[in-house]
């Protein structure tokens, strides 16, 4: 005769989404917007960099700010699910950052290179993959300068590292959607078209199940 689980089958929670693509590209420009509007729905994961704060930027919310050793010796820990060197400067997705998105039954963000989507790969973690393309190297040189961010030491790793990132994002497999920011207010729609089916999860799952989440 049937019998129903003695356990319900957990409900598989919602995947979280990674965004990639050349420093400069505008991924955290879209992703500010869409946190914005759909604060609720989304959680940013923060990673760990070596490199300084920028002017405006606040530590524990754009990054956690961290001396080479201490993120060495976290790396060392197993605290870090990724790592990577960009641009002379660590950088690492802490578990405890994904952890924190999660708990709070949100989607998790995690805005990282080309070296981070490779190594997420390897993990459990299954994410959307979506890459944030400038349309064209020359065009994000301007963003990038006019931005006024990097040394020039720094801006001409950046777009060394974009060329490469530029290529690797056209093999197939690699991303699931490639968006090509060239009008901002464009690119925007299709980030939320790429990601209509988890925000209508998400937002239906609230409303159905008030206490779900
Ligand atoms: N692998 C990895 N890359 C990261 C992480 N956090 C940020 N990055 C990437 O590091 C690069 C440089 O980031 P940042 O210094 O903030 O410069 P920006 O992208 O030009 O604003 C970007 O490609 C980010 O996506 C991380 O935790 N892991
Ligand atoms: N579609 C766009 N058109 C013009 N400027 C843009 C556009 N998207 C982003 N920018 C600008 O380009 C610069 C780089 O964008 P940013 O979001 O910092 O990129 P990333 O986070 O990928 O490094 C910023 O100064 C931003 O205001």
């Amino acid at each position: 005769s049937f019998l129903p689980p003695l356990h319900p089958l957990p409900m598989a929670g919602p995947r979280p989404v990674v965004l990639s693509g050349p420093s400069g590209a505008g991924k955290s420009t879209l992703l500010k917007k869409l946190m914005k509007e759909y604060d609720s729905v989304f959680g940013f994961s923060v990673s760990h960099t070596t490199r300084n704060p920028r002017p405006g930027e606040v530590n524990g919310k754009d990054y956690h700010y961290v001396t080479r050793e201490a993120m060495q010796a976290g790396i060392d820990n197993g605290e870090f699910i990724e790592n990577a060197v960009f641009s002379g400067n660590m950088y690492g997705t802490s578990k405890a950052a994904v952890q924190d998105v999660q708990a709070k039954k949100l989607i998790c963000i995690l805005d990282i290179d080309m070296q981070g989507v490779r190594n997420i790969k390897h993990t459990d973690l299954n994410p959307i993959y979506i890459s944030i393309q400038p349309p064209s190297l020359d065009v994000l040189e301007k963003r990038l300068r006019d931005r006024k961010t990097e040394s020039e030491e720094s801006l001409q790793r950046r777009l060394h590292a974009a060329k490469v990132d530029m290529e690797l994002s056209k093999e197939p497999g690699m991303f699931d959607v490639v968006i090509i920011n060239d009008h901002l207010d464009e690119a925007y729609v299709q980030l939320k078209e790429a990601l209509l089916e988890v925000i209508l999860k998400t937002e239906r799952l609230k409303g159905a199940i008030p206490d779900f989440f």
